[in-house]
């Protein structure tokens, strides 16, 4: 690769036997027969270059850190992404993975639950899944709000047969399956009575459903962390707003028999 030497200095035709420096912070002029050079027009004014071929020279450490956080993120991904085709490592498990996947689905846990506030005959039954449905809408809307503002594609090796799915669901981040699981969980685990063995079946579940999302390619990593943070602290939105007989009378008029 040639050295860069100011234009002059070529055009002079040789080196004055004095060495230069380009520092960082100084950037010149890009060496006339460099690959961004050669780009542009003869006469032209230098235009910027195009994002993709930039190259910050002086990132942070945090910028460092996180490019090399979601560079790793990308690749143990796809690793992981055993189920992610009938070709892949496990592909045969993949059936199962998606009737994991439909168990965490938002259509069956809003229609059973509308279903069993419908027939429910106690009030406190009428109260938990009124609440339950509320939780499940919210998680919605803030799963799709989040979805559409990173914008974060789904992973390439990932195969778009998902069972019902809205516009925002191309993008991955953050995982709804793992915001329901870690919300339904949490709920259950608070306004169920089940015994033990039930109690940590749901936990598994909720994982279960969170690692075959990466496992069946649809989402990185990351996504499904955030959306297990995101669904716990949604519970506590919903605790906090919880609809009550005596805080919404209107709603508890409507289901009451
Ligand atoms: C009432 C209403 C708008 C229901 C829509 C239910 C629906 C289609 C939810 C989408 C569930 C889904 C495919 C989420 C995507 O999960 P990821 O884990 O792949 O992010």
């Amino acid at each position: 690769m040639p050295s860069p030497r100011s234009s002059r200095e070529r055009r002079a035709g040789g080196s004055s036997g004095r060495l230069e420096f380009l520092s960082l912070s100084q950037r010149g002029p890009a060496a006339p027969d460099s690959p961004s050079r050669r780009r542009e027009p003869a006469g032209a004014a230098a235009a910027p270059l195009p994002e993709e071929d930039c190259m910050k020279l002086n990132p942070s450490f945090v910028g460092i850190a996180l490019s090399s956080l979601l560079a790793i993120d990308l690749w143990a991904s796809k690793r992981l992404g055993v189920c992610a085709g009938e070709g892949s490592a496990w592909g045969s498990a993949r059936p199962l993975m998606k009737v994991i996947e439909v168990s965490g689905h938002g259509i069956p846990w809003l229609l059973g639950t509308f279903y069993g506030l419908c027939q429910s005959d106690s009030s406190a039954a009428r109260e938990v899944l009124l609440n339950l449905l509320f939780a499940l809408l919210l998680d919605l809307v803030m799963v799709a709000v989040v979805k559409g503002l990173v914008r974060r594609p789904r992973p390439t090796h990932n195969k778009m047969d998902m069972f019902v799915t809205i516009s925002v669901d191309k993008y991955s981040f953050p995982s709804g399956h793992a915001t329901r699981a870690a919300l339904v969980c949490r709920f259950v685990l608070r306004h169920l009575v089940l015994a033990v063995p039930l109690r940590v079946l749901v936990v598994l579940w909720a994982l279960i459903v969170s690692i075959s999302r990466v496992m069946l390619g649809r989402h990185n990593m990351t996504d499904v962390l955030f959306g297990l943070l995101l669904g716990y602290a949604l519970y506590g939105v919903v605790e906090h707003c919880w609809l009550s007989p005596a805080t919404a009378p209107a709603l508890f008029a409507l289901w009451s028999h």
